[in-house]
């Protein structure tokens, strides 16, 4: 998965182009695929490859002649990047895919690291068509390190030293410039600019055209950039393999870092962090397993001063003033509940239509610290995800080839939900104790919720400020699934909404750990989503401990929702009821009903929400 690359390696993050960049300087570079004219790998040293993309036209229906220049490539992105690699030295990490065809053996991963690699030269060919292209030529940073991905039994390349081989040059009388003799053939001008580029003295077939053996062999001792420490001895450029990441000082385990890939040191192949508990090798058979120790966070760091600002930051929504205005408030069981209506903002309705509600319950800092309360909870639930193997599932997104993980980890309590990832689910039996304490907690936040909004709702259609949309009843449907996610710093949650044809009305999560924002936004631009708001209409500081109520099936079809954490370390605890006959098999809704039946357990006085 190109995914694990990418959350891998810190110098090859693209997801679609084939080379990496950062402040203008080329880090990395993917080769997959078919390759252009005279492009090679050898086991020697040397790569060959052509400077960003662009075969334009389909030629013919053969696969590897599918493309060729119409035109002048002109300057592509990638090639000031490269130049910029050239004059500064830069170690340029090499990536080659499984179906590259120019590996002299057959590699082992989807995308296999080969080496560090500088940029030695950078010049200008023309295909036999008379179009201009770039192509760049590289040379391994420590060539006396044997070449993993050699065939085996192959006779031992031969190993130049510099000032063996010298490629010979000339100044063109055109333009002026040195080129280097390249080819066998003869010597041509290899400036883009000049009108004598790839202008050769002598008839040539550009088919023909081979480099010739000083121009292979040449060799450029590597003097990179020295070490930003030489003191640690840490060997430059470090290995191609980053190093697994490591808890510092005061990390907590759910830092970014925390969260990349691993190249696994058993194969070499690059994981993802998919599981809470640590980073399992994915390669088929590897079975290399690293477990990750994770510290307790203290509550009191986590709502600290810099992680508020940033919340507040991000909370640039002009709030819809009529939901706002026609919200009320209650206090319940020590929580301070507000109430909105969720107003159809994409029919156009003669008069506000009501399509659901959404609560806010903010917890009192007692029912917070209270024994078994959110505190403990958080305290806990940090072992129980890594004990359940909470993990980061395969999402399928709209118009994208590439599968990719959640960012968040996840599992399943009771009922089977079936959302855009596929999650597996344990029995409310088998759940953690905070995991069935927080579904107890929901159950009952629901209940007042509804029993609420039945109230305020009615008010305001008595009052003619608003109808009600014919879908929106105000009777409560117990909840018999929990879906846990987990997540770490920098993840998060994106438009979505929870419209699964098998849910029932309401939807309700407890907010443990980070801050975070939850923003509603009407599906599609309407009234009030200007570009600053990110289109959202209404915007939740979520605090440790808090919960919210969604009611109304059709504010899934009106709204969508996401959620951006901003500490480290934050549960979310959502609860649904999963309609099961319309689950697809009478086996289905068997396991369904035993996973979503409540323990014994639950019974007890002790699990009972306090409800003053
Ligand atoms: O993280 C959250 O608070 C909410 C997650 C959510 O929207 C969902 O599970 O559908
Ligand atoms: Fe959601």
């Amino acid at each position: 998965m190109r995914q694990s690359l990418n959350c891998t390696l810190p110098w090859h993050k693209g997801y679609q182009s084939g080379d990496y960049t950062k402040n203008k300087v080329l880090l990395g570079c993917l080769l997959d695929g078919f390759p252009e004219e005279r492009d090679l790998i050898d086991t020697s040293g040397v790569i060959i490859m052509n400077i960003g993309g662009g075969r334009d036209v389909v030629v013919d229906g053969t696969r590897a002649n599918k493309r060729e220049r119409q035109s002048d490539q002109g300057r592509p992105k990638m090639l000031q990047s490269a130049i910029n690699a050239k004059e500064m030295n830069q170690y340029v990490g090499i990536v080659v895919g499984e179906s590259c065809t120019l590996m002299p053996s057959k590699v082992p991963h989807a995308y296999n690291a080969l080496d560090w690699y500088f940029v030695t030269d950078i010049w200008c060919e023309k295909n036999k068509n008379g179009f201009k292209f770039w192509k760049m030529r590289l040379e391994v940073t420590n060539p006396a390190n044997p070449v993993w991905w050699a065939p085996v039994n192959a006779p031992e390349p031969s190993r130049p030293q510099p000032g063996d081989f010298v490629a010979g040059s000339r100044k063109c009388e055109a333009c002026e410039e040195t080129s280097k003799k390249l080819f066998s053939h003869a010597w041509t001008c290899l400036n883009y600019d000049c009108p004598k580029c790839f202008d050769f003295d002598e008839e040539v077939e550009f088919g023909d055209l081979r480099y010739s053996e000083e121009f292979l062999k040449q060799r450029t001792a590597y003097t990179g950039k020295l070490t930003s420490n030489p003191d640690t001895g840490v060997e430059f450029p470090p290995s191609i393999a980053p190093p697994i990441p490591t808890l510092g000082d005061g990390d907590t385990g759910t830092e970014v870092h925390m969260g990349q890939g691993i190249c696994c040191p058993r194969c070499f192949g690059c994981s993802p962090r998919s599981h809470w508990a640590g980073w399992f090798c994915e390669t088929p058979g590897c079975g290399f397993k690293l477990e990750c120790s994770m510290r307790s966070i203290n509550i009191t760091d986590i709502s600290n001063d810099s992680i508020w600002r940033k919340a507040r930051r991000a909370s640039k929504v002009e709030q819809h003033p009529a939901m706002v205005g026609m919200a009320t408030n209650f206090e319940c069981g020590g929580y301070a509940v507000t109430v909105y209506p969720l107003l159809n903002l994409i029919d156009n309705c003669d008069t506000e239509s009501v399509v659901g509600v959404l609560a806010h319950l903010r917890p009192s800092p007692e029912v917070r610290a209270a024994p078994n309360g959110p505190d403990d909870s958080f305290r806990d639930l940090h072992e129980h995800a890594a004990k359940d193997d909470w993990k980061r599932l395969p999402v399928r997104l709209k118009g994208k080839k590439q599968q990719m993980l959640t960012s968040h980890f996840a599992q399943n309590y009771g009922a089977q939900y079936k959302y855009v990832v596929s999650v597996g689910s344990k029995s409310f039996s088998d759940a953690p104790d905070p995991v069935l304490r927080a579904l107890l907690r929901m159950r009952w936040a629901g209940h007042k919720v509804i029993e609420h909004a039945k109230m305020s709702i009615t008010q305001l259609l008595a009052e003619g400020k608003v109808e009600v949309a014919p879908s929106l009843g105000f009777e409560f449907v117990e909840f018999n699934e929990l879906l846990g996610l987990g997540y770490f710093e920098g993840n998060k949650i994106n438009w979505h909404d929870d419209g699964e044809d098998t849910l029932g009305p309401t939807v309700a999560t407890v907010s443990l750990g980070s801050p975070s924002t939850l923003s509603f936004r009407p599906k599609i631009k309407a009234k009030g989503r200007t570009k600053r708001s990110n289109g959202s209409v209404l915007d939740m500081q979520l605090l440790h401990g808090d919960i919210v109520v969604m009611h109304g099936t059709e504010i899934h079809r009106c709204y969508e929702h996401r959620v951006i954490p901003h500490g480290n370390r934050r549960f979310a605890l959502t609860s649904r009821h999963i309609d099961l006959s319309k689950l697809d098999t009478d086996e289905e809704r068997e396991l369904s009903k035993e996973l979503g039946t409540l323990p014994e357990r639950a019974n007890d006085p002790d699990f009972q929400p306090v409800d003053t």
